[in-house]
């Protein structure tokens, strides 16, 4: 479960996150849409402790992040696949983080798999397209079995058939109860995919309902977006 209460995060003049508040429930798939500097990755680095709150609270299991015991286990992250050590190969980023968290090194040859970068696990970062980033980042999210996953953007730089793959994965997680948050701006993928809607635009929330309250029969996700933050879909 995420909770977000009352958060508001400026930046110098800039009022990134105004006063948004929603939770996340587990066993579902939550898509956290807006525009470009809506406010989403702020909420999402406040919610992994990244950023400190001006105002208000966002918790994961009841707690700021920065409070959770051995975080990679409570909550799996994926901010920015590029931001990664060119230098380690896949393996040896995957152990860095696992032992950090006291985790045992026999899960990354399986989460390799798991991503479809078995064959990658020896190669250096730094020769990864970004759509193999993606898929080692995805793999760090999962490394301590989560409950909770906070995934940015992650279907950026995956070929049709990862976003398929990425889909699928997505769905099995929120099937075992997990809870999912995951932003994106490709509506049709989001229509498919989430079971539950958070819209955000000027820091502001617009809307926070189930894909099917959102999406009227006859219109698309992308329609019924522009009409929550105020623009025409012509
Ligand atoms: N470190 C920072 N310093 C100053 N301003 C920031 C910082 N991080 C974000 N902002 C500003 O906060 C606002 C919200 O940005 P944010 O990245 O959260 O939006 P977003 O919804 O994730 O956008 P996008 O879809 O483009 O990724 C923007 O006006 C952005 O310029």
């Amino acid at each position: 479960m995420i909770e977000v209460t009352g958060l508001t995060k400026r930046f110098g003049r800039t009022l990134a996150v105004d006063d948004l508040s929603f939770t996340v429930a587990p066993g579902r798939i939550t898509g956290f849409l807006g525009p470009n500097g809506a406010g989403k990755t702020t909420t999402m680095r406040v919610l992994l402790g990244l950023d400190a709150p001006t105002a208000g609270r966002a918790t994961v299991h009841g707690l700021p992040y920065r409070e959770l015991s051995r975080p990679l286990t409570r909550v799996g992250a994926l901010l920015d696949a590029t931001a990664v050590q060119g230098g380690r190969t896949a393996e040896q980023h995957l152990w860095w983080l696992a032992r950090s968290n006291g985790l045992p090194r026999s899960r990354i040859g399986g989460l390799l798999g798991l991503v479809g970068l078995d064959h990658a696990g020896g190669r250096r970062i730094g020769g990864f397209s970004l759509g193999m980033k993606q898929r080692l980042g995805l793999a760090a999210a999962l490394l301590g079995d989560p409950e909770v996953l906070v995934l940015d953007e992650p279907g950026n730089g995956l070929d049709p058939e990862g976003i398929r793959w990425l889909r699928g994965l997505l769905k099995s997680l929120a099937a075992e109860g997990r809870t999912v948050l995951v932003s994106s701006h490709l509506m049709s993928e989001m229509a498919v995919t989430a079971d539950q809607l958070i819209v955000l635009a000027g820091g502001r929330l617009r809307a926070d309902a189930a894909l099917g309250e959102l999406v009227r029969p006859g219109r698309s996700l992308e329609e019924a977006f522009m009409d929550v933050i105020g623009r025409s879909a012509s």
